[in-house]
Parts: C-alpha cells; structure tokens; sequence
C-alpha cells in the first residue's frame, strides 16, 4: 500500500470522527486526574504480601460488631464493609493488621460522574454508548493508519524513531508525539472498543458458578482461623474481595475472590470446598477496564492524561497540515461532479497563473449558487447536464499547449456530448512570443468545427496577464451567461526591485556557461525554485532566472548568449557589484511537502532550482532520483561544488548524460532505461520536477507518457491531475 493511501484514510477517519474525539479526549482528561487525585490521600498503610488472610480476618472480628466484606483495591488499600459495636453499618478503609478505622469511603466526586457519563454515552444511552463504541473504534483504526504513515515515512519499523527530518512545527511534533503516544491511544481506543463490546453482552462469558451445595469432607476441630493453613498462608495481596460467612452454621463459607479464581472455603477447618478459575474473558475485562481508566497506577494514570491530551494536538495540527496542504496545491481541487454541473471549466496551464484565474471565476460562479465543474483540458471527456463551457488556456513554445492540455485536441473529436453546449475560449500568453496564444487559436476553431459546441462570445487573448484585459472579458462573458461578477485581482505583490550583491561568478565554461551567486537581503524570503527578474542596464524589460537558494544566498546558472544582453551584462559582473531585481514566488515548483520521493529531470541551466533542493534531501535523508543532460562529460563540473556526489562516481540515484561525446545520450533516453524504477516511484506517489528547455520538456513528457502506459497501465494524465508532475520549462 502507498504512503498516500494511508494518509487519506487517516485524514478521512481523524475528518469524520474529529468533533466526538475532541469530546473524548477532554473527558479523558478530566477522568485521567480522578485516580490522580485519589492517590494523593492513600490508605495504604501495610505491604500487603505480609499479612495473612487470617491475620486481618481475625482483627476485624475483634475491632467490630460484624463484618460483611473486606475488599482490596487496585492501589493496595482494605476496604471492610462493617456493623460497629454502636450498630452503625459502614463502608471504611482500615488497617488489615489491627482492624482500625483509617477514613470514610467517599461518594465519587459529582464532576467525575458527570464526566464518565459524558465520556460513556454522551448522555445519550445506549445509543451514546454504542456510538461511543465506534469512536473508539476510529480512535484505533487512526492510530494504526497513523502508525503505517509514520514507518513508510521514516523508512520502515526498524527507523520508526530515527531522526525526525521535518522542519513545520505542526509536522515536527505531530510525528514526535505521535511515535511516542501511538501505542498508549492504540491501548486507550482497543480497551474502550472491548469496554463497549462487552457492556452490549457482545464478548462469550463462560462464568462458572461457585456449588454451595456442596458437603464438607474434612472432619471439623473447631480451630481458631490462625490454626488453619489456607488462611494462614493465603496473604492480602492475593485477595480482591472476602465475603464473609453470613452466619456461623458450618454450611454457611467463606466466598474468596482472588485474582484468577474464586472459592468457598469452610469457615471452621479451611476447607477449600469449591472452586473455579475465573474465564479469560472476564481477566481481559479486568485489564481493560484498569488500562483504560489508569485505575491502580498512577504512571499509567499519568501515561493517559498526556495521551487524551494529544488527541487535541493532533486534531489540531492535523487540521493545519490539511490546509497547508491545500493552500500549497498548485492545482484546484475539483468541484463538484462533472455530471451535475452546468459550468465545466477547463484549464491549460503550465506554471499556475491561469489556475489563479479559473479559481476567481468558480469561486465566484459557486457563491452565485452554481455547479461547476473544474479540470484540466487534457481530462476533457462527457458532461451530462452542461450547458456552458469555458477554455482558459496558456500557450508554450512555437504555439504549443501546455502540458496538461496536450492530449485535448486529439480527444475533442472523439467525445460525443449528450447535450449542445455553448462556449467560450480565453487565451493566456504574451506579445514577445511569434505565435501568440495560438494554442488558444487552435482550441476554439476546433471547438467551432465540432457540431456539440456554439461559441457564446468570440475568443479573447490576454497579454502577459492584464488584469485590465482579463476584467474586461469578465464582464463580456459574465454578462453573456447572466451572472454578476466581481473584479479580478491577481495576488501578485506590488514589484519592488532591489539591489542584489554579487558574492561570486565562475568563468564560462565550455558550454558558455557559468554561475553567479548573489547575497540575500534580511527581508527577503525565497526558496529555491522562484524566479528572480534582473535588469540590466539601459533596458526596459528584466529577464527570469530560476534560483537555487542556499543559505543566505541565491545561486543561478546562466548560459551566455552570443546577443543576449542580460547575460552579456551578468557574464561581466565582478565580486562587490550589485544588479537590480526582484523575486518572485513560484509556488509551484517549490520542493513538494513530504514527498514520497523526487524525481528531478533536468538539462543545462535547467539544473539550477535543484542545486538548492538536493542538498535538502540529502540532509534529511528523503529519497531522490537526479537525471540531468548536458553536452560534454566537463559540462557538469559546474555544478559539482553544490552536488554531494562527484561526476565520475555517480551513485545510483544519480543520472548523468551527455549528448556530445562519449556516449551521446539525451536525459530521455537515460529515463527510458530506468523505466521499471520510474514506473514504481510514480505508482508509490513520487513527485517528479522538470525544469529545462521546452524541447527536453517534449521529449521527456513523451517518453514518461509511454512508462506510464507499458509499466503502470495508467495514462500519464492520472499523475499530473494528482499534483505529481511539476514543469518549469523556458
Ligand atoms: C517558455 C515559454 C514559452 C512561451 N511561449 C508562448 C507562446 O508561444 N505564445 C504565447 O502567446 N505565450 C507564450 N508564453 C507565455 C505564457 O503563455 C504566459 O506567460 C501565460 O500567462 C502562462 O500561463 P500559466 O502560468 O498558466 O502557464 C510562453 C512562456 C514561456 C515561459
């Protein structure tokens, strides 16, 4: 099973059973400190193991009228049920060796008994009992779903408490807490599963029965009790309750309960007249009922508290993992059902923006009281009642799709749709491209040749994501489906350049390559895989570098090209100089969450966000997969001072190729190779990040395209719609 499979059904059960948890787990506190707080005025006044039952049977005759019963409790103290010499019948805890009173058994505190019906049965009866039977019963199954995310994570059972490698306080202490208390809530969730069982008479009781009927066979010599050897040798600690005889008629016996059986025993010769082990049903209650509740230590007692406690840390660090999770998806979640929505919008995007688009759009259109259904155009098929649909696509290359929408012109005509549906197209690119938002061009001509679709409004293009442009569609499209609308903001920060001090820059290497390493100011925050935009001198428009952030600074490889300004500028720079630039986020090419593993696919300067993101991985011991092209056998040398591996002697996991001499390989063809490895890691939930040429890019999509489908028999689709492909491609 995948890490990912018993993370969900952990997340689905913590989901469902979190508000009755909260419930439990504050009772559970309460009710940890009630025998906490008995233990703070003991009566235990003697070591049990040294009193005989004879011995404390005999001063309790003489110290009291009459006595009913004599109890020993968990925590070692007597308890005797007795009539004093002035008639008054009490229930005290005494000194087994001389008989004294030492304090009144107390009524349960009325904040305990409120608390355990709350914690039994939510004042709800049996129906609160049974339901609080099957929290428990999710209590249990969480822990243990739990447990199997814990080791797969940390790399099997043997690791299980090896170093933590997660730096989120909400991550950190959710695993540390959780290796250390997995097993007492595991002991807490199965003994309350057992408590409920039982109480709905679900566990077989086979309870022999004690035969009062039974004759003496001994002669009787009328002895006093500390003449007879079972009463002499059977000692305190043994005993949980005596009852005594009711009269003195020789028929009339002692009834023991010990720890594992009962017997009668003749109350003038110690006889032992009959006798029965007690069934391991009833032993197994016994243990439940004290793991459960901490009754008879005070550790345990301890234990439990700290453990109901958690149960409220893991709900809530869980629940801010969960939205971190969600926040950090670069994708939209998909809402609601393709066959029910009226609205279908589909989306081509290859680094996020125009998905921060079409979640403005749906979230407007859902307030608005409609259903609408949003994926990505390479998962275009059938939509039952839809009677609107909206393309918003990106455009790459020579006018290409983007990847997630490669496969939508070839499925168009092969997909018959129950209903006709009107259409709109919204085209993302930019003017400094030749064939600009051709890919949109394609999309809505082949929508306006296909006899299921009628164009609602003409296609639209926007340049280089104008809020201005996209907010005048807005209104057009809006108007046209009978919807208000609200202006679209993007969340983009206001841009402020700043100045970045040159720390180092290595020569060019063969491939006119070279590194530049920049100081970080104190403000600002990054990670490797943003972009940063450098203006050089005397131009308008700033060119992106991807970045590698290594300490406090940010590392970037640039290719120097013949005309290229920028890179002309930069390839000059001197130690001390400073360039003017701003970083942007790139959220969707940060390193993943806690992934499984990380497949890392690059070629050239492609290289660069992983110079930072490798080392991390390695520090935290995570599994990763490092392919990277690049022309001759010295090209990666380059890189080798932030690689913790040396190119002659590449381990395993790394990947390297060369299209020059000697062994002319593209990175695709070295990933075919290691198709069956690729194949397993994608199944498991392994995230694979591409950042390089465009034309890599292709090549490579083909090839994991294939793996995908001959290996795994699942279109490559499938893994992109789960957030596991991750491409920043130039
Ligand atoms: C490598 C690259 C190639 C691009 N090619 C084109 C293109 O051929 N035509 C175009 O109009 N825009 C092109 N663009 C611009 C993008 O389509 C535009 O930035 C779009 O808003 C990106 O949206 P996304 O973030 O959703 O992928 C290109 C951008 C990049 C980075």
């Amino acid at each position: 099973m995948t890490i990912s499979f018993w993370r969900y059904s952990h997340l689905l059960l913590a989901g469902t059973s979190a508000l009755f948890l909260i419930i439990a787990s504050v009772t559970g506190v309460i009710l940890a400190c009630e025998p906490i707080a008995d233990r703070s005025q003991s009566y235990k006044v003697v070591d049990l193991e040294t009193v005989s039952t004879a011995k404390a049977i005999i001063a309790l005759q003489k110290e009291y009228d009459e006595v009913l019963s004599l109890q020993v409790t968990s925590n070692d103290e007597v308890i005797a049920s007795v009539i004093t010499v002035d008639g008054i019948s009490e229930e005290i805890y005494v000194n087994p060796t001389n008989g004294q009173r030492l304090g009144k058994v107390k009524e349960r505190h009325p904040v305990f008994i409120w608390t355990t019906n709350l914690h039994r049965s939510l004042f709800l009866k049996s129906l609160g009992r049974i339901f609080v039977g099957i929290i428990s019963l999710l209590l249990c199954l969480i822990a243990v779903t739990g447990l199997l995310v814990l080791i797969q994570r940390q790399g099997g059972l043997l690791k299980l408490y090896s170093k933590v490698k997660e730096r989120d306080f909400n991550q950190r202490y959710h695993v540390i807490l959780g290796r250390w208390l997995l097993i007492p809530l595991i002991i807490i969730a199965s003994t309350g599963v057992y408590l409920s069982l039982e109480k709905f008479d679900l566990i077989p009781v086979h309870q022999a029965e004690l035969d009062w009927n039974k004759e003496p066979v001994l002669p009787v010599h009328y002895q006093g009790l500390s003449e007879l050897a079972f009463f002499k040798e059977l000692k305190l600690n043994e005993v949980r309750q005596i009852t005594f005889p009711f009269s003195e008629d020789e028929l009339d016996y002692y009834e023991f309960n010990l720890k594992t059986r009962d017997l009668l025993v003749h109350q003038y010769s110690g006889e032992i007249i009959s006798e029965i082990e007690q069934p391991f049903s009833l032993l197994l209650s016994r243990w439940s009922f004290n793991l459960h509740t901490g009754s008879g230590s005070i550790l345990w007692s301890l234990i439990l508290l700290v453990a109901s406690a958690s149960i409220l840390f893991f709900i809530f660090s869980g629940l801010m993992l969960f939205i971190k999770r969600r926040r950090f998806s670069d994708k939209i979640t998909i809402v609601s059902d393709k066959d029910v929505s009226d609205i279908i919008i589909l989306v081509g995007s290859e680094s996020g923006q125009t998905y921060a688009f079409a979640r403005h759009i749906t979230q407007e259109l859902i307030q608005q009281g409609k259903s609408v259904f949003v994926s990505s155009l390479n998962e275009y098929t059938s939509y039952k009642k839809a009677t609107h649909l909206l393309v918003l696509t990106a455009t790459y290359g020579d006018g290409d799709a983007p990847t997630n929408a490669r496969h939508f012109l070839s499925l168009l005509p092969t997909i018959h749709q129950p209903h006709p549906i009107q259409f709109a197209v919204l085209g993302f690119g930019s003017m400094d491209y030749k064939h600009y938002c051709k890919f949109a061009i394609k999309v809505d001509a082949s929508l306006q040749d296909h006899q299921s679709f009628t164009p609602l409004i003409p296609l639209e293009k926007i340049n280089e994501q104008s809020e201005k442009q996209l907010n005048t569609w807005l209104e057009k499209w809006s108007a046209a489906i009978g919807v208000h609308h609200k202006s679209y903001q993007s969340k983009k920060k206001d841009i402020t350049f700043a100045e970045f001090k040159v720390i180092e820059r290595t020569a060019l290497n063969l491939d006119q390559t070279f590194l530049l390493k920049l100081r970080l100011d104190h403000n600002q925050t990054c990670q490797s895989g943003d972009i940063i935009h450098i203006k050089a001198p005397k131009t308008d428009k700033p060119r992106a570098y991807s970045i590698a952030r290594i300490e406090d600074d940010i590392v970037l490889s640039i290719k120097k090209h013949e005309h290229g300004i920028c890179s002309s500028y930069l390839s000059d720079l001197q130690i001390d100089d400073t360039v003017h630039a701003y970083i942007e986020e790139n959220a969707h090419f940060h390193l993943p969450l806690n992934p499984e593993s990380i497949i890392f696919i690059s070629n050239g300067t492609g290289i660069a966000p992983f110079l930072g993101m490798i080392p991390n991985l390695i520090d935290n011991g995570q599994q990763f997969q490092f392919f990277w092209g690049g022309r001759f056998k010295e090209s990666v040398k380059l890189y080798q001072p932030y690689l913790p591996f040396t190119a002659g002697d590449p381990s395993s996991s790394v990947h390297l190729t060369y299209s020059r001499a000697p062994q002319q390989k593209y990175v695709q063809h070295e990933i075919w190779d290691q198709r069956k490895l690729i194949a397993a890691r994608l199944h498991n939930g392994c995230h694979i990040m591409i950042c390089g040429s465009m034309a890599m890019k292709d090549d490579v999509i083909e090839v994991l395209e294939k793996i995908s489908i001959q290996e795994n028999h699942t279109a490559l689709t499938y893994y992109e719609s789960r957030g596991q492909i991750h491409i920043d491609c130039y």
